[in-house]
């Protein structure tokens, strides 16, 4: 198209924003004439006409800056209303017809018409998406979804060019101020389908650094609360800190939603932290077995063995009970339903029960009332034997007790935790219950002794966001999913990045903790919007060591040569090649203000110097700029973006332990715009430094040939070979990630596969029958690769020896010859399934997953 066309398109754009706008206007000023017109005590509630739309947004030019109100037109083929043409932005507008001039991208109509794709038209003509500043268009991008051919119908489009989508590339190069911001104008079609995924019951959403994770759950909730899915006070977004909170919290109030928590995990738990535990202690007491030792040691309290044959006087009466009544009582209690506390009521009401019975009796008194039976349950020997027999307890005194004797622990942890677990959880009692030193982990069993003494739980919501939820432990998902008892949540995370102490290979461990009935789905993220490619390639490695099972992600920035500058420095210049290189970094750009952030290892020793000395460099020269550099530990940047980051010392990022890398993967992962890695000490090994074991990599490994299969004595031979191959494979990192994310999807289908059986990679039983799968790694795309591969399924089915009903290949990708598929399930009966940007795809994919 000319520049002519171009332009002229550009105007009429521009007369029909400025026709919304001008909508906006009118309203407003209806507004502010029934105000000036009311009494001046008028309450302002309710007369918003857009109580969703942020003031920025509905502004012309020269009010309110360069925040777009209206973001596509969508053209259709067809309409109920007789209307082809649609304008959606951030608000619901109307003209003064009523009619809709803006429908909200969050409505399902403009969720659809956004979805459209030449597959999936959904009577959709042209998506065009406008590039605003303000009320002002600027530019605007066409994707055809259907054309008319020239014998006049209807027909898909022609699949566009892979082209950069040029919006989103100018919009990832904005600088980073230290907030995040809304995606409603360039949100990519597979994150819009998890925004609004109706599903039921919990969504995990894995992705690697930068996939958009947050983004998505934030903007899903503005979905799930426009469509009426729940009300603001019924959701509640859980972050990993409090430095988190701060950067995400414009998003949600920008996009219209109000009223919704947002929570820092660490304040999830009530009560002071006044101790931590050795990491010993901690992995035992988040634990899952832990509930079952607290379920114990609540039981525990109950003692029927101190029950006695017991005599009272009573108003002048005897009354008794022998120790066989007692124990029944108490047994008949014990096994009801209830909480601790709900039960004790009912064991000390059958008792009162009884003894009236036996006051009644002796006295010859008819008839009884509420108030006597207070008082015999009052008697200071009856309320004794009550807190014998059943004590009445705080969560705080079991734990304290549990903690602090031994012999309460054995009992309790008998047959769940060893000696040697029991032995690490045992520490000296405080002087009193308020100086007992509780530390983050007790917190949360505190909670879960509340649940199990009164069965109350302190909140309860509709709908749980949590944010980096990999680091999650499972007693704080048990704690989680007793608030939410719906079961409907959206957990983000990412599987690398856990920086929590349990570490996850795969969610269901997680997953299946947070769900209820409704069950749970996984969906993943494969393209990053935050790191530059050459920064995801250095940290690939590093990734995949530390979670095989997850994939790293493909970054949507351009290349550029500058995004990487790995330094090596003698230890006395560290500091200040440090301070130096953050300085320059923070004026590089000096029309924009970047962020930068200094991110250390954990333990630094020299973090306060380092930040002193920065925080003077910057004083004294570099008054002009407004953007602080940023100095922290790596683990506090979590979730967290900065334009330029200097990563300092990778070393020092303890490489014994996974949380080490996981944490120094966090931290190489940060940044938009330039990393830079200053080292005094070699690198390690994943990130280009000596290797201390060889390295393997994933790519050239995959290629490797596999071993010969020609001659063989017997079938015994020709299996042992065929387990050596299948061993080999099995080695490939990408070979596990493939696997555990297919493994995921037949969990959460209720599907219990077996894993890596001598010839298959999975075999996995349902009531439509027996299904093997072996996974490929290797590039699978013609024919004739295909081909080589089938028979592979048939000779492990063979060797096997079990009845084998359904064959699967599975693929990192779609294979290039996509024909091929049908043919070989012809020719073969195995049907071929890989693996796609936000799901699974292929021949008989519903039946693989085993949905
Ligand atoms: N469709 C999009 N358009 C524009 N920017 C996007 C889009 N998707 C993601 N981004 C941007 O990419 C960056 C990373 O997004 P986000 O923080 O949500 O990723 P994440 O997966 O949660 O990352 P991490 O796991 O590292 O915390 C943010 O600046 C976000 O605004």
């Amino acid at each position: 198209m000319s520049t002519v066309d171009r332009n002229s398109v550009i105007a009429d754009e521009q007369l029909a924003v400025n026709h919304i706008y001008d909508c906006v206007d009118q309203d407003q000023k209806a507004v502010e004439s029934f105000r000036s017109s009311s009494l001046s005590d008028c309450p302002d509630a309710g007369l918003s006409p857009h109580p969703d739309l942020p003031r920025e947004y509905g502004r012309r030019e020269g009010h309110g800056g360069h925040h777009p109100l209206v973001i596509a037109r969508i053209d259709l083929l067809d309409d109920p209303d007789d209307r082809l043409t649609w304008y959606i932005g951030r608000a619901t507008v109307r003209d003064r017809q009523s009619d809709l001039a803006l429908v909200k991208w969050t409505s399902k109509a403009a969720t659809a018409w956004r979805l459209a794709t030449p597959d999936q038209p959904a009577d959709v003509r042209r998506q065009r998406q406008l590039r605003c500043s303000g009320s002002q268009v600027l530019d605007y991008s066409d994707t055809e979804i259907q054309v008319i051919n020239a014998s006049g119908e209807t027909v898909p489009a022609p699949a566009a060019e892979d082209e950069p989508d040029l919006f989103l590339l100018a919009d990832l190069d904005l600088a980073r101020d230290g907030a995040m911001r809304d995606i409603v104008e360039t949100i990519q079609r597979h994150q819009l389908r998890l925004v609004a995924d109706e599903r039921k019951g919990v969504l995990v959403i894995q992705g690697g650094p930068g996939t958009g994770k947050t983004a998505v759950g934030l903007h899903r909730v503005t979905w799930l609360l426009d469509n009426q899915h729940f009300t603001p006070e019924q959701v509640l977004v859980i972050g990993p800190h409090k430095a988190f909170l701060h950067y995400v919290r414009d998003v949600l109030p920008r996009l219209g939603s109000r009223g919704v928590a947002t929570v820092d995990i660490a304040e999830l738990w009530p009560g002071d932290i006044r101790g931590t535990d050795p990491v010993t202690a901690r992995l035992i007491k988040s634990d899952e077995r832990m509930a079952r030792v607290l379920h114990n040691a609540v039981e525990n309290r109950v003692r029927g063995d101190l029950a006695t044959d017991e005599t009272f006087n009573f108003r002048g009466a005897r009354v008794e009970i022998d120790k066989t009544e007692l124990v029944r009582l108490v047994e008949a209690a014990r096994g009801a339903k209830g909480s601790y506390l709900i039960r004790r009521r009912r064991f000390i009401d059958t008792t009162i029960d009884w003894l009236m019975t036996q006051y009644t009796e002796a006295t010859r008194v008819k008839k009884t009332d509420d108030g006597i039976r207070t008082q015999l349950e009052k008697t200071s020997a009856v309320s004794a034997l009550f807190n014998r027999v059943w004590p009445s307890v705080s969560a705080e005194q079991v734990l304290r007790h549990l903690l602090a004797d031994r012999d309460s622990l054995a009992a309790a942890a008998f047959g769940v935790l060893t000696l040697d677990e029991q032995a690490t959880l045992v520490r000296p009692q405080a002087r009193r219950v308020g100086d007992e030193p509780w530390s983050p982990e007790d917190l949360v069993c505190l909670e879960e002794l509340r649940w199990l003494l009164t069965g109350d739980n302190e909140r309860r919501y509709q709908h749980l966001v949590i944010d980096e939820a990999q680091d999650l432990t499972p007693m704080q998902a048990r704690s989680l999913a007793r608030w939410c008892p719906s079961g409907s949540m959206t957990i983000l995370g990412d599987l690398a990045q856990s920086t929590g102490i349990r570490q996850y290979d795969v969610w269901e461990r997680l997953a299946d903790v947070l769900a209820a009935a409704e069950g749970w789905h996984i969906a993943e993220l494969g393209v990053g919007y935050r790191v530059p490619a050459e920064v995801m390639k250095f940290a690939a490695m590093l990734g995949t060591k530390v979670s095989p099972s997850t994939a790293i992600p493909v970054s949507a920035r351009p290349s550029s040569p500058d995004a990487l500058e790995v330094v090596a420095i003698s230890r006395q210049r560290v500091i200040a090649e440090t301070v130096s290189r953050a300085q320059r970094l923070a004026m590089k750009d000096n029309d924009q203000a970047r962020s930068v952030a200094v991110l250390t290892p954990s333990k630094y020793e020299f973090l306060s110097e380092l930040t002193h000395r920065i925080t003077a460099a910057q004083e004294s020269t570099l008054p002009g700029i407004g953007q602080q550099i940023t100095v922290m530990p790596a683990h506090m940047a979590k979730g967290l973006e900065f334009d330029h980051v200097v990563v300092m010392e990778p070393h020092l990022f303890d490489e014994s332990d996974r949380m080490g890398l996981r944490r120094l993967y966090v931290a190489l992962t940060r940044c938009t715009q330039s990393l830079t890695v200053l080292h005094s000490s070699p690198l390690p090994a994943e990130l280009g430094g000596p290797n201390k074991k060889p390295v393997v990599n994933a790519e050239t490994a995959e290629a490797a040939p596999s071993p010969a299969l020609e001659r063989f004595g017997d079938g015994d031979g020709f299996r042992a070979a065929l387990k050596e191959r299948t061993g080999v494979d099995r080695k490939q990192a990408a070979h596990a990630r493939l696997k555990h994310m297919l493994v995921a999807e037949l969990y959460g289908n209720d599907r219990v596969p077996q894993l890596d059986t001598d010839f298959a990679d999975i075999v996995c039983e349902g009531e439509d029958g027996v299904g093997l799968y072996l996974i490929s790694t290797q590039l699978v795309d013609t024919y004739t690769e295909l081909r080589t591969m089938a028979p592979r399924l048939l000779e492990a089915a063979w060797a096997d020896g079990r009845e084998v009903d359904r064959l699967f290949l599975v693929l990192s990708r779609q294979p290039q010859d996509l024909w091929a598929v049908d043919v070989i399930k012809r020719l073969y009966d195995v049907a071929t399934i890989w693996k796609t940007e936000t799901g699974w795809a292929g021949l008989s994919v519903d039946t693989a997953l085993g949905q």
